[in-house]
Order: C-alpha cells, then structure tokens, then sequence
C-alpha cells in the first residue's frame, strides 16, 4: 500500500509461514468438522445482514441503542423462524449477533430454571410459551441489598390459604430486586427467589414464577413496580441490557407458580420438601458458570485475535539504515506478553469443552436420582468460572495496551469487548466468593487425608479432579527431576509440580487453620491464602485438561504439534507468574524455576512464524471482531482513517458551541493581545 502504512499483503505473508494445517486447527478449537461448518454459515449469515450491523453501536445514545436491541432481537428471531433453524444453529445465530440483550437471559436463565426447577406439569404449561417468545422471562434473584449471600434475600412469597395463592412483597428498599438483565423495560415475567412462608414459618429462598407485564400493552400490572437501574460501565457494551429493578406491593400468584419439583407446599399450606439435595435451587446458577466458562475462550480469543494480527502489522523502530522497521510482533517483549494469551485462550477452549462434559453426566445422574458428584459439578463450575473470567478481563486490557494507543479507539474494538466482559467476575457470582466455595472442598480434603495419613491410609479416597490429593503421601515429599530446560516438555514433569503446589498449598492452609482457636476463625484469618490454594488447583485442572486433550487423535499436519508448544506455554508461563508459589512449597528449585524461562523464550520463537494462522483457525468475521485493528486482510491505516470521520463530532466542520464557548473566547484574547 501506498501512504507508508499498513500493507494489505503483509498478513498474507504471515499465513504462509504457518507450519500446520489451519483447517485442522479449526477442527480441534471448534470440537468437530460440523461445528466448524455450522458456526462459519452462522456467522456469515449474520455478517451479511445489514440489520445486525454494528459500527457505529458505541456513538448511540442510550435510548438508541436499547431500540437497536431490541430490532435487533426481534430480527434475529425472525429470521431463526423463516430458516427454521435447529437450536444449535439459532444459539450460534445470537452469539455471532453479538449485542446483549434481554434474550439471553430468557434462553439462559428464564428457561433453564422452568426446566431444572418446575415439575412436569409446570413445564408443560410455561415452556411451550417461552419457546414461542408468547411471554419474556428473566432471572430475578439479586436485590439491592444481598447478591452473594443468596440466603439473605428479603423478598416474601407468603401463602394465603383462603386463596389458595401467594402474596409476593417487598417489605425493605433493600429487597427491591435490583440487577436482573431483561427485567427492567422488556421481560413480561420472570422467575423470582423469595422467601417462602406458610404456616407462619420461614422455609428459605424457592423460585417462583411471576406475570410482571400486561400481554396486551406491556404495561406494568397492578402491585408492580417496574425500571431500569441505570447507564453502566463503558459506551455501547453492557448498556444494550435493560438491567432493572422490581418491587412487589402485595402481589398475588396462584399456588401452582410456585416452582415445585423440589419441594412443594399443599392445596393446605403444608411444605413438603422431596429427598432431592436443596442445593439443586442453585441448579441454573452452576449451569450458567458452565456457559460463561465455555465463553470465556471466545472473548480472550477475539481480543487476542485482534491483538496479533494489528502487531503482525505495527511497525516501529529498527531502521537506523533506513531499512525496513521491525514488526511490533518480532519484539521478544510483546511475544512474551501476547503469546501466554494465545495460549490461554486454547486453554480455555479445551476446559470448556471438558466442563460441558461434566455437567451433561452429572444432569444425566441427578435424573436417575445420582446425587453423588453435585459436589464435585459445584466446586468445577465454581473454580473455573472464577479464574477464567478474572484471567480474560485481565488479558482483554493487555490485548488493549499490546496495541498502543489505537487500542484505546472504540474501533479497535477493544474498549467495548472489555467493558462487556468484565462483569462476568462480578455476575453469577463473585469471583472471590466462588474461589472461597472451593477452597473450603479442599479444606475438608486437606484436613481429612492428613488424618488418614497420620493414621492408616485407610477411608474414602478422593475422586475426580480432586482425585490427585490421594496420592498425599508421594506429592507432600516428591522433587522435581527436571535437569534441562528441554525437561519441562515432558507433560508428566509438568503434572507433578502443579499437583504438589495444589495439594502443599492446601495441606498448609489446613495446618494453619488447625492451629486457630476455633476453625471459623482460621479460615476467615487464613481466607487470603485460601483463595490462593483455590487458585493453584483450579489453573492444575486447566493444565490437566489440556495434557488429557493431547493424548486424543488430533487430526491435521501439524496441528497437534503446535497444540503441544501452546500446551507447555499456558503451564510454563503459570509457572514463572506464580514461582512464589512453586518455590516457597519446595515443589522445584530456582535453577529449575529459571530452565521454565529458559525453554518459555525457545517456545515463543517457535510459536512466532504460526501466530497469525493460529489466531485465524478461530475462524471469526471481521464483523464478530468488529475491530479496524484485527481486520482479516490486515488493511488496517486506510480503515482507520475512515472510521474517525462516521464520529458524529466530525458531522460539521466547525463544531456546535464553536458560537458559544469558542468564538468568543477566541476574540476577547485577540481584544487582549491589542491591549
Ligand atoms: C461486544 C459485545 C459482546 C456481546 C456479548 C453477547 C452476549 C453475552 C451473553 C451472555 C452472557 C452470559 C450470561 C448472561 C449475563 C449475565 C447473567 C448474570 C445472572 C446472574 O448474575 S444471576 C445471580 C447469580 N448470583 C450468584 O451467583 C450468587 C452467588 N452466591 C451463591 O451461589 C451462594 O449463595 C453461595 C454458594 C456463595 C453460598 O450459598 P449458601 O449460603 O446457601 O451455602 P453455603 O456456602 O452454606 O453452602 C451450603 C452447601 O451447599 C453447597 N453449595 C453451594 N452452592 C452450590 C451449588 N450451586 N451447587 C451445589 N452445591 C452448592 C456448598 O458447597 C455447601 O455444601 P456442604 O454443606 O456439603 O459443605
Ligand atoms: C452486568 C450484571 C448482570 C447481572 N445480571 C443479573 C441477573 O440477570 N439476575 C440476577 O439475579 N442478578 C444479576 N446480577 C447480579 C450479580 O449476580 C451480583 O452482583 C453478584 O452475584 C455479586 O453479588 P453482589 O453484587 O451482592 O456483590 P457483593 O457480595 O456485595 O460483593 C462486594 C465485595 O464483597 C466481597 N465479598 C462478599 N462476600 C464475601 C465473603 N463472604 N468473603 C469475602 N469477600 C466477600 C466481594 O468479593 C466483593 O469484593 C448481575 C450483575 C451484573 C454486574
């Protein structure tokens, strides 16, 4: 290209360095040769509507860019129906549309809560509705006043026997229901967490089904107080979402609303709780975490996308001689910050993949009344929710500072993808919250396998992805026999420090707490070092996921190859991050901190000549990425260019105010400089 700027070839240059088959890579991060084919049509069909635009959504007010959502969604659906496009086809469909919006909560939250909570019959009744979009349904569980501490909840669903319904009400400003996307100016009901009274007696939070909006003009019913809660962070991003607030004055519902296949109360008032574990009221929560898990790959891997293909193309210094300048992606700097991303972003992929997995076999078993790994399916969900979101926030804003001062445009794509995501460490869950729900599983382990060792090594062995703290006795006293830097490819080698810092981490949280007056106090003194625990075992699982992953047949020249050097970069640059960690439990010595970082250096120089193939095997439009920076032919200075002049600043020459504020400014300095 003319203009000594980007060259439009440049990234074409960089495909034919790529030492394995991108077809096959898109094989593996999709999951299968259908999925790549499914989600490729899907995201063209979107591409090519222009009713899914979405250029110019950072420059809309407000009350436009609800409107736009809303045309958008009502679009979309359109469109799923004229196609008659299969449920996998639909969801691949709204996530390419990419706008959130109160859909997503009725297809994610509304309906899976009818499903998981609401008996037979109750499902008969609402679903088929809900499938047709005759009603819109949200999530209503967080209030003003307690998101965490969901047994804090102060709304009342209070049976009257003499009706034969419950009395919804908000008796606090507190208990006002504050957050719930959808709620505030689109869904017509939605599931809501009350507190259950009968008989006088307080039986705890329980979901019901409530009619907020009239069907006929929309307007909230008698009782119901109805808004949205306000603009949020960042333009454009999460303010798509109607994010609302609700209040109840006394508002009656039929008994059978009241979602019952987990406990019941009676045409009397009698509450009847089955033998199924009360934990099963979280249900869609753990769902949900499984999904954000599983999305956390696509949001690191669109931001790491944009951010290797723009430093294919950047080039700064290097040219004394006046010679060419250096790719911004050949600096040694930007490779050790940009490809541990890249990395984690397959990472992420794979233990997504997993966790599906594991929440399809434990649905499988909770229906044939298998109880027994809901634990297990909390603690996954829980941990990896928590350090996937934290992690993909965090590398959304270096992917921003990887690109410089164009990654602070709204059309880098950046700001906006970052402000939509960072809620996800706050949202479904608190991430610190969650990380103290799996610290106090590995409390218990911990504290329970150091009795049986000081015993006999007798009892319950643990399972699952706790099954490593059973092998206590060789993981507490084992050195890593790491000699060369090459050592650390061995997946074996890698394996046995991560489970050794897991479970010494753990082991040193019991001991501390065990010393504590009473074991309360321990654990909220020691919290901090729990979480770290937390920390170390969730990112072995990651790990662990992604060694078992290479033992399948990976299809495709080169492809599993390539798997194998981001697989040893996601661990190794964990292990440099947290060497602390590593170091102060014993699990390795300095050298052998220091051959890591040695051997992390080669992989980059390796991983270097694929990274753009790499980046494009996950196969997104430039209208997903919706970024001038991650253009997929790299023509990156013309398409900036053009973009600054659609801001609604550049409409006039001379900007409004220029008569107020400017002008006569202007002319008093000149009065001024005659004086
Ligand atoms: C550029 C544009 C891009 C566009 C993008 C496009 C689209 C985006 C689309 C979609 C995005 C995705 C989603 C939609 C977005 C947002 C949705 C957000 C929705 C929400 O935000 S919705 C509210 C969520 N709000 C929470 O998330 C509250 C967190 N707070 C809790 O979750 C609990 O409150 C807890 C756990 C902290 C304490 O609970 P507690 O006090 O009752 O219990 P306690 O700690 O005492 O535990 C007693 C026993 O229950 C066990 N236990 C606990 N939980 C369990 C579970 N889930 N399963 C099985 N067992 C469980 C324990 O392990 C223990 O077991 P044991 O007794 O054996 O030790
Ligand atoms: C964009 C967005 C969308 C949302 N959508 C919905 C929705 O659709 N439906 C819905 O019901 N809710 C929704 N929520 C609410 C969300 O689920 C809650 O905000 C979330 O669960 C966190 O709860 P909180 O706000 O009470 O945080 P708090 O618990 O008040 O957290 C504040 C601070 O206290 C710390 N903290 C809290 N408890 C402890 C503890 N025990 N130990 C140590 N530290 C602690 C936290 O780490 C945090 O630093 C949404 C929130 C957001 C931001």
């Amino acid at each position: 290209m003319a203009d000594g700027g980007g060259e439009p070839d440049q990234l074409a240059g960089e495909r034919a360095t790529a030492q394995f088959d991108v077809d096959g890579m898109k094989v593996a991060w999709a999951g299968s040769r259908h999925a790549v084919e499914v989600a490729d049509r899907m995201a063209r069909l979107v591409a090519s509507d222009p009713v899914f635009r979405k250029d110019t959504r950072t420059m809309l007010s407000r009350k436009e860019l609800f409107k736009d959502t809303l045309k958008k969604a009502a679009h979309a659906w359109k469109r799923i129906v004229e196609l008659r496009l299969t449920e996998e086809e639909a969801n691949l469909l709204r996530l390419y549309v990419d706008q959130p919006g109160y859909v997503d909560l009725h297809w994610g939250m509304f309906v899976p809560a009818i499903k998981g909570q609401g008996t037979e019959e109750q499902q008969k009744k609402w679903l088929p509705m809900a499938y047709k979009f005759q009603i819109i349904g949200c999530y209503a569980q967080t209030e003003l006043g307690h998101g965490s501490n969901v047994q804090g909840l102060e709304t009342t669903a209070t049976f009257d026997p003499s009706a034969d319904e419950f009395v919804m009400h908000s008796p606090t400003l507190t208990s006002s229901k504050w957050w719930p996307g959808g709620l505030g100016k689109a869904s017509t009901h939605a599931v809501v967490y009350a507190r259950l009274i009968t008989e006088g007696k307080d039986y705890g939070i329980h979901g019901f089904i409530v009619q907020l909006r009239s069907l006929d003009d929309h307007s909230p019913l008698p009782g119901v107080t109805l808004g949205d809660i306000g603009g949020k962070f960042g333009s454009g991003a999460y303010n798509s979402m109607d994010n609302g607030v609700l209040r109840f004055d006394h508002v009656r519902i039929p008994r059978d609303q009241m979602l019952m296949r987990l406990s019941q109360v009676t045409r009397e008032g009698k509450y009847v709780h089955s033998d199924v574990p009360k934990q099963l009221l979280y249900g869609t929560m753990v769902y949900v975490r499984q999904t954000i898990v599983a999305d956390a790959s696509k949001a690191l891997s669109r931001a790491v996308c944009i951010a290797v293909r723009y430093s294919a193309i950047r080039k700064q210094f290097g040219s004394q001689d006046g010679g060419p300048e250096t790719q911004v992606l050949n600096y040694k700097t930007q490779q050790s910050r940009l490809f541990p991303l890249l990395a984690s972003a397959y990472a992420y992929r794979f233990v997504g993949q997993w966790l599906k997995w594991l929440y399809t076999d434990v649905t499988q078993k909770l229906e044939a009344k298998d109880y027994s790994t809901l634990p297990e399916a909390h603690a996954c969900t829980a941990g990896l929710k928590s350090v996937t979101t934290s992690a993909t926030a965090d590398a959304i804003e270096e992917c921003r500072k990887l690109c410089g001062g164009h990654g602070y445009l709204n059309s880098s794509g950046l700001p906006e993808l970052f402000a939509v995501y960072v809620p996800a460490c706050t949202y479904e869950g608190d991430n610190v919250v969650l990380l103290l729900q799996v610290s106090v599983v590995l409390h218990l382990v911990a504290r329970f396998l150091m009795k049986t060792v000081a015993q006999v090594a007798t009892g319950k062995q643990p399972v699952g992805t706790i099954a490593y703290m059973g092998n206590i006795q060789h993981l507490m006293q084992c050195k890593s026999a790491v000699n060369t830097a090459e050592d650390w490819l061995n997946p074996a080698a890698i394996k046995e420090v991560f489970e050794a810092r897991a479970l010494r981490m753990a082991v040193n949280c019991a001991q501390n707490i065990s010393k504590a007056p009473s074991q309360e106090e321990g654990f909220s003194e020691l919290s901090p070092d729990l979480l770290e625990a937390a920390v170390a075992h969730v990112q072995l699982i990651i790990v662990t996921k992604f060694i078992e992953k290479l033992q399948e047949d990976i299809p495709g020249p080169g492809v599993k190859e390539q798997l194998q050097k981001l697989c040893s970069i996601y661990a190794l640059h964990l292990l440099h991050k947290h060497l602390g960690d590593f170091l102060s439990t014993g699990c390795i010595t300095a050298r052998q901190g220091a051959l890591a970082n040695e051997l992390l250096g080669k992989l980059y120089a390796q991983v270097r000549p694929n990274a753009v193939a790499l980046v494009d095997a996950f196969d997104y439009t430039d209208h997903y990425l919706g970024s001038v920076l991650g253009r997929y032919d790299g023509d990156v200075y013309p398409a900036l260019y053009e973009e600054a002049w659609k801001d609604p600043l550049n409409e006039t020459v001379v900007p409004d105010g220029y008569q107020e504020h400017l002008r006569p400014l202007l002319k008093q300095q000149l009065k001024l400089s005659r004086l």
